[in-house]
């Protein structure tokens, strides 16, 4: 396991529960354990699910989400912490005020809205309660483009766009907003590149990986914000986090392309050796130009 300072490191998953293994808290404590990292978790959720659908969804009641919460708080604690799907608003607001309790540092929120097989797993009303309660709270959130989409409350179809949505989400309270782009042109087939773009408060570093045609990208964002989560744990800077990240999932994804696990949007492989941060991901950084941002150095983290 591994050791900071002499003692176990630590990270905590807040997130539905995905039976068929893929994603939410099976994602996330298969990620943990492959960063090395003790994972403990708070089940918000039971969904009956598989590659191709979820079939039902049981919520826990926001006192048991809260008992989870203490009992984990109170005895192991965490270096870091994710959420992932919350359910509804009064899961949202125990959680909120839980982590203010506990004064809990490097927390991720994945605003998981709705499964790849296209099922809700956050009620409408609870995007205000998110907004208000959870963001402030947020060191880094990561968005898929539907879900900053909802957050902002307007389309983003140009880079443009997302520059801008990055700089408004960083409004609601996150340091760290990182926009991903895996939906990106989905519409319009397939792009050779996913991008995922990242805003600190005052800089955008873009990420570039090469897009892997595969349909086993079933809990890529629990995996994504996991992984960033264990990095935080093990002391890692945010970019270095990020990147370690990413090149994860693109191995996870890679090595899951000959599985036969469901019919569906199959689960990525976790089985893979994690890279820290070896210069693998290329990235691009931003500078600030008439009134706009223009791309200019490479950089490697
Ligand atoms: N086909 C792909 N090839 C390479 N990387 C990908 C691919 N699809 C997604 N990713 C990467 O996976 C990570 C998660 O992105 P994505 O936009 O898929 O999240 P998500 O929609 O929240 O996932 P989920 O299905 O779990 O809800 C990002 O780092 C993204 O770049
Ligand atoms: C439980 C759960 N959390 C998150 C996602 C998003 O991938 C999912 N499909 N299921």
């Amino acid at each position: 396991m591994y050791l900071n300072n002499g003692s176990v490191v630590r990270a905590m998953t807040i997130a539905g529960s995905d039976s068929g293994g893929g994603a939410g808290i099976q994602a996330d404590l298969k990620t943990f354990a492959a960063f090395d990292v003790y994972g403990s978790s708070c089940i918000t959720a039971l969904t009956a699910q598989n590659t191709l659908d979820v079939l039902g969804i049981m919520e826990m009641t926001p006192e048991f989400v809260q008992l989870q919460l203490q009992s984990i708080l109170d005895d192991i604690g965490t270096h870091a912490l994710k959420t992932g799907m919350l359910s509804n608003e009064n899961i949202i607001h125990v959680v909120a005020q839980t982590l203010q309790q506990y004064k809990i540092t490097n927390i991720v929120v994945d605003p998981v809205m709705i499964s790849k097989s296209g099922k809700s797993l956050l009620s409408y009303s609870a995007i205000q309660a998110m907004k208000e309660q959870l963001l402030p709270l947020a060191d880094i959130l990561t968005p898929n483009l539907p879900e900053a989409e909802t957050l902002c409350g307007y389309p983003i179809t140009t880079f443009e766009q997302c520059l801008q949505a990055a700089q408004d989400l960083a409004s609601l309270g996150p340091r760290i907003v990182i926009i991903k782009g895996g939906h990106a042109n989905e519409g319009d087939g397939p792009s050779s590149h996913v991008v995922d773009l990242v805003f600190d408060g005052e800089n955008f570093t873009s990420f570039h990986s090469p897009r892997i045609p595969s349909h086993k990208t079933h809990g890529t964002g629990c995996t994504f914000s996991a992984a960033i989560t264990a990095g935080l744990a093990r002391g890692m800077n945010f970019l270095n986090a990020i990147a370690s990240a990413k090149s994860f999932v693109q191995d996870a994804i890679e090595a899951a392309t000959d599985w036969d696990v469901g019919n569906g949007y199959g689960p990525t492989n976790h089985s893979v050796a994690i890279r820290i941060a070896e210069g693998v991901v290329a990235g691009y950084s931003y500078i600030r130009k008439d009134g706009g941002w223009m791309r200019c150095e490479e950089i490697s983290v």
